[in-house]
């Protein structure tokens, strides 16, 4: 009697895993920083603010800069309209296209779950051809909790046809925010270790870590099959 396994669903973070957007965030933050006679962030502070979606980056912005915290809807809105579709400078990390399309090739359902807003998220798939890939597109204003909350990685799993409560599936972030989410569902949790995390690898949950591409099907096929 043949039993066959279902390949696992896959959700992956997109920040600092799939993609390195930092230099167009920092861009567009200096932007509106420029425009409130705000002195520039250097790259390296922006890129330790991603993670956490829209609204945190500007909290950690404002308490940088020492700016009123009433006028975050206001940076958020002006930053929102430069990064709409600021991809000049966002890649692609090595090995990831390939990688995504050997997964799909092998059957397993993809998705994405970021805190990055949903249309924004949707245009840069679209700008690098990969959108297709992905059954399940969950952004960081696509349900009402963002990560590290447990809600928005259940809803991408259960676009992927997984059962939100007790799923079989594994999710691949880089940050502390996609260690606690994964931990919080549960699901097993890789971690990119070429990402935005600040914490030690030792010190965030995880099965596995990779720090490239071309290592990740290898590890996603040593996981036992539904
Ligand atoms: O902070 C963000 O905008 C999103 O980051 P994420 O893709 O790593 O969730
Ligand atoms: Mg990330």
């Amino acid at each position: 009697m043949n039993v066959c396994l279902a390949p696992l669903p896959i959700v992956f973070d997109l920040d600092g895993t799939l993609i390195d957007s930092a230099p167009d965030i920092h861009a567009c933050v200096n932007t509106v920083l420029g425009h409130h006679d705000t002195l520039p962030l250097t790259l390296d502070q922006v890129r330790s603010f991603i993670g956490g979606g829209v609204e945190v980056l500007w909290q950690k912005i404002i308490a940088a800069r020492d700016l009123p915290d009433d006028k975050i809807p206001d940076y958020i809105s002006a930053f929102m309209l430069c990064y709409q579709d600021a991809t000049q400078m966002t890649r692609l990390f090595p090995g990831v296209a390939e990688a995504l399309n050997l997964l799909a090739d092998r059957g397993y359902p993809l998705g994405i779950c970021t805190n990055k807003p949903h249309a924004v998220t949707c245009g840069i798939l679209d700008h690098f051809g990969i959108a297709n890939l992905f059954g399940s597109v969950i952004g960081g204003d696509s349900v009402q909790e963002r990560k590290p909350h447990p809600a928005p990685l259940r809803a991408a799993l259960l676009g992927l046809g997984a059962d939100p409560l007790n799923p079989k599936a594994l999710y691949v972030g880089d940050s502390e925010f996609d260690a606690a989410c994964a931990a919080a569902v549960p699901v097993p949790f890789l971690i990119y270790s070429q990402g935005y995390r600040h914490t030690p690898l030792a010190d965030l949950p995880h099965l596995a870590s990779f720090d490239d591409f071309a290592a990740l099907p290898g590890l996603i096929d040593m996981q036992p099959a539904d």
